[in-house]
C-alpha cells in the first residue's frame, strides 16, 4: 500500500510536467494504482492508521504525485454533515477529469492550501472557480459528468493542477497573497 515515501516532493521534475491521458480499456496496473491512491486518502483520514503508517491526512491525490505521469486522480472529501460522519461528500478514482464548464464566480479557502507534495507552508489565497462542471471516467470507461460546489470543487481543481504540473502556490499573488478582488467566494 502507498505511505509517504511512495510521494515525491516538490523538486522533482514529474510535479512539473503534462500527464498523458489514460486509454481503456485499463490495464490491471493502472486500475490498481487508482484503487491505491484512494485507499492511501482512507488511511491517512483514519487516526489509527495514520499514525501507525506515519500518514499526512489527505483529501485528494493526483498520479504524478506518486510519480505516475497519467491522468487519474482520488479524492476522498470526508462528509461536512454531522448527521452522517460516514458519507463522503464526494469520493472516487476519476480518469482522465475535465473542467468543461466553470462559474464565473471565484472562491479560495479561507487558510489557503498545502500540498502533500510540498513539504514547507506557502500563505496566501489560492483563487480557484467556485463550481464546475467536471467530466471524468470512472475504471470501467463509463463517462460521468457532475457538477462540484465550494470544497469538492476546489479538491478537484487542485488535483487536476496536478496533471497540468501545476502547484497550488502558482496562484497565490507574490506582491499580495492575500489580495482578493470583489466577489471572491471565501470558504472557511
Ligand atoms: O494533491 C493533493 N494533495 O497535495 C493533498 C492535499 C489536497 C488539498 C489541499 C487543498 C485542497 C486539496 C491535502 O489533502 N492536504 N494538503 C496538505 C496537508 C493537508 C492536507 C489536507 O487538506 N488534509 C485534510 C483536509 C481536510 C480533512 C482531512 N484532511
Ligand atoms: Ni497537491
Amino acid at each position: 500500500m502507498l505511505t509517504m515515501k511512495d510521494i515525491i516532493r516538490e523538486g522533482n521534475p514529474t510535479l512539473r510536467e503534462v500527464a498523458a491521458e489514460v486509454e481503456f480499456p485499463l490495464s490491471d496496473a493502472e486500475k490498481k494504482i487508482g484503487n491505491d491512491m484512494l485507499e492511501f486518502l482512507a488511511n491517512s483520514q483514519d487516526p489509527e492508521k495514520a499514525e501507525e503508517l506515519e500518514l499526512r491526512g489527505g483529501v485528494g491525490l493526483a498520479a504524478p504525485q506518486i510519480d505516475v505521469k497519467k491522468r487519474m486522480i482520488a479524492v476522498l472529501v470526508p462528509s461536512m454533515d454531522p448527521e452522517n460522519p460516514d458519507v463522503p461528500e464526494f469520493s472516487g478514482v476519476l480518469y482522465n477529469p475535465k473542467i468543461v464548464s466553470h462559474s464565473v464566480q471565484d472562491a479560495c479557502l479561507g487558510d489557503g492550501e498545502g500540498c502533500l507534495s510540498v513539504d514547507r507552508d506557502v500563505p496566501g489565497y489560492v483563487v480557484r472557480h467556485a463550481r464546475i462542471t467536471l467530466s471524468y471516467q470512472d475504471e470501467t470507461g463509463e463517462t460521468h459528468k457532475v457538477r462540484l460546489k465550494n470544497y469538492p470543487a476546489i479538491v478537484v481543481q487542485h488535483e487536476i493542477d496536478h496533471l497540468n504540473g501545476v502547484m497550488f502556490y502558482d496562484h497565490i499573488n507574490s506582491k499580495n497573497p492575500f489580495e482578493l478582488k470583489d466577489g471572491v467566494l471565501i470558504l472557511d
